[in-house]
């Protein structure tokens, strides 16, 4: 992947009377990338998208696009973006094929080549043998697959999706979600994902931004994110020994002499070590060294849930108040 930015929101602020739904928001997305914008109800999220797609106006700041500044030229930006908003509506009284070959149309692809294009992009989502399927008897999770094929259709350069995944089936989920993942890294699409899920953003972002209150708290990938927020504590080595320890203290002294050991804790068998750096291999080798039993090593990985709640914590009593209120 390269870091060429396809996505340039500088200072993009969107006031509502005496309410900042984007405030400030300053953010590159690079081609290729899958970037997901977390945040809980409310974080403007979708704000933040219709800016990019022009579709409202900055109050201040600005959403570039494909190297197109969106407020300026709005119709030449959705020529190189794919929207999916989190419904797409079709004629439910045609078929799938039909739906696709009429989008075909709209957007200008020449009327030999419709066919085959739509048929192309429904195998490419994965419908390839419903097709000549009414839409009205799609599935919520088909259907998202068919505004997937609605937007592949018009070779976007970017796929901006808002909350894809809402009222579809577990498994249908990660199916749709790694279908995601397979046109980015084929085509070298950049995809932007808004949600609120976690998980799902865990398993397909390269990197999240998370978005609270019409501000971008942080963004990077898991690790970045974990090393900025857990500092000095990023990671957690768990040793388990088959004996507790005799010498505790003078074992403890030892281990805290250790470049990048910060805080240890004893229990029993079970040694905690919050690390700066990721030293596992030179504590392995510290408790072998000592003639000390160890029937276990655990890295702890600091995974999106806990990085998202720890900001919430760490950012705001107030914003918890707030989400108890509702
Ligand atoms: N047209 C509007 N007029 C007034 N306030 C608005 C308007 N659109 C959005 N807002 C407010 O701006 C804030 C951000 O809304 P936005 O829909 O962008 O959030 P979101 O993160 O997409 O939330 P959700 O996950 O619920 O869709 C909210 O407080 C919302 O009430």
């Amino acid at each position: 992947m390269t870091t060429n930015p396809i996505i340039e929101l500088d200072r993009l602020t969107k006031s509502y009377g005496t309410k900042k739904a984007v405030d400030h928001l300053s953010l590159k997305v690079n081609k290729g990338e899958i970037f997901g914008l977390l945040g809980p109800n409310g974080a403007g999220k979708t704000t933040t998208i219709l800016m990019m797609l022009g579709l409202a106006e900055p109050t201040s700041g600005q959403a570039v696009v494909c190297g197109i500044n969106a407020t300026r030229n709005p119709v030449g930006v959705r020529r190189k973006v794919g929207y999916l908003p989190d419904s797409a509506g079709f004629y439910d009284n045609l078929t799938a094929l039909d739906n696709l070959m009429y989008v075909g149309r709209l957007n200008g692809i020449p009327e030999k080549d419709i066919r085959s294009r739509a048929r192309n992009t429904m195998e490419m989502v994965g419908l390839g043998a419903e097709m000549h399927k009414k839409t009205g008897a799609y599935s919520r999770g088909m259907k998202q697959r068919l505004g997937l094929a609605d937007l592949l259709i018009r070779e976007p350069e970017v796929m901006i999706l808002d909350e894809p995944t809402l009222g579809i089936d577990p498994a249908g989920i990660r199916e749709f979600l790694m279908l995601i993942r397979q046109l980015s890294r084929q085509q070298e699409l950049t995809v932007l994902l808004s949600s609120h899920h976690l998980h799902q953003m865990q398993q397909i972002c390269d990197r999240v931004g998370i978005f609270v209150e019409g501000k971008l708290l942080a963004e990077g990938n898991l690790e970045t994110l974990a090393g900025n927020l857990f500092g000095k504590d990023s990671f957690v080595v768990q040793v388990s020994l088959r004996e507790p320890l005799t010498a505790p203290v003078e074992i403890e002294r030892q281990l805290l002499a250790l470049p990048g050991v910060n805080k240890v804790s004893i229990t029993e068998g079970n040694v905690d070590m919050s690390c700066s750096t990721d030293i596992t291999p030179d504590i392995v080798r510290f408790f072998v060294r000592s003639g000390l039993n160890v029937t276990g090593v655990h890295k702890k990985e600091y995974g999106l849930d806990e990085i998202y709640h720890r900001f919430f914590e760490q950012n705001t009593k107030k914003y918890i108040l707030n989400e108890q209120a509702v």
